[in-house]
């Protein structure tokens, strides 16, 4: 198959966890009704406010209760579902975790962010994601009836080795569960989103949580799948809703087929190595 759909949920997060698994379940299946999605992908932290505070006591182990309803739900809907990201509780540490199912119900891949988002910009956002989490230590592509994926979490993305590896595993899609905010979101989101694309030439598709001005951290929302040639395909505003749309993979190939960037590489003169 070389088409698919793949729907973006982008939610509105609430601090009662058993809120967010009802809505997620309610959007998940009002997209099944809508666009009939091969796969549905879900924004950062989907079942917890992003807050420090918030992320111990939120945080489960897998299997678990969001885990457990993700895996039913992919089985029971035939999909594929990218779990967006929960905090992932493993012995005395936790993660900030992306897991991913097939359409049997089964777990594709577990993602920990491996880039902790740590940081100080003057006038504007402030976070210490290291207060509470762990970094994770692996690369994640996982393999679907279509293709590879690529799959990180946030400011992962800015990091451009990660990104390319994951395309040199054989990535043509890479999946972005996300949640920017006010200073960092319209400054940089979609430029690095659409270069992103560019740089591995794959279809990158980023979720966001709604915005939510009454909650501590205003996510930038803006959800959105580019294609290989940088275009958006689809894109949301900041408001709570689902977008969907098509990943092509003939164009995958084309693109990659007209424009070489991925041949063309000095792999003679550099390198860029997996630990
Ligand atoms: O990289 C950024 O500007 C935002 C990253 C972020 O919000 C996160 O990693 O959760």
């Amino acid at each position: 198959m070389i088409k698919f759909k793949v729907a973006v949920i982008q939610m509105q997060i609430s601090t009662i966890k058993s809120q967010n698994l009802k809505k997620v379940k309610e959007m998940i299946l009002r997209a099944m009704e809508e666009y009939s999605p091969q796969m549905v992908v879900l924004p950062e932290m989907f079942n917890c406010p992003y807050e420090n505070k918030y992320f111990p006591l939120f945080a489960e182990e897998y299997p678990g209760e969001t885990t457990n309803m993700l895996s039913n739900l992919a089985k029971e809907l035939q999909i594929y579902i990218i779990g967006g990201s929960i905090p992932e509780k493993d012995g005395e540490q936790i993660y900030n975790t992306s897991f991913s199912f097939n359409p049997t119900g089964a777990m594709l891949g577990r993602h920990r962010k491996m880039h902790l988002f740590d940081i100080n910009v003057e006038g504007g956002v402030s976070f210490r994601e290291s207060d509470t989490l762990g970094a994770g230590g692996s690369i994640t592509v996982i393999d679907t009836e279509y293709c590879k994926i690529g799959v990180a979490i946030c400011y992962d993305m800015r990091f451009p080795e990660l990104m390319r590896l994951m395309a040199l595993e054989g990535a043509e899609v890479i999946i972005l569960p996300a949640a920017f905010n006010m200073t960092t979101g319209p400054a940089h989101w979609h430029e690095l989103i659409k270069v992103r694309a560019l740089d591995n030439q794959v279809y990158f598709v980023a979720a966001s949580p709604a915005r939510d001005l009454e909650a501590s951290y205003h996510a930038y929302g803006h959800s959105k799948i580019v294609n290989p040639w940088g275009d958006t395909v689809v894109a949301a505003d900041e408001k709570e809703g689902i977008i969907c749309g098509e990943i092509d993979l003939e164009f995958v190939d084309k693109i990659r087929q007209q424009l070489p960037l991925l041949k063309h590489r000095r792999i003679d003169r550099y390198e860029l190595k997996k630990k």
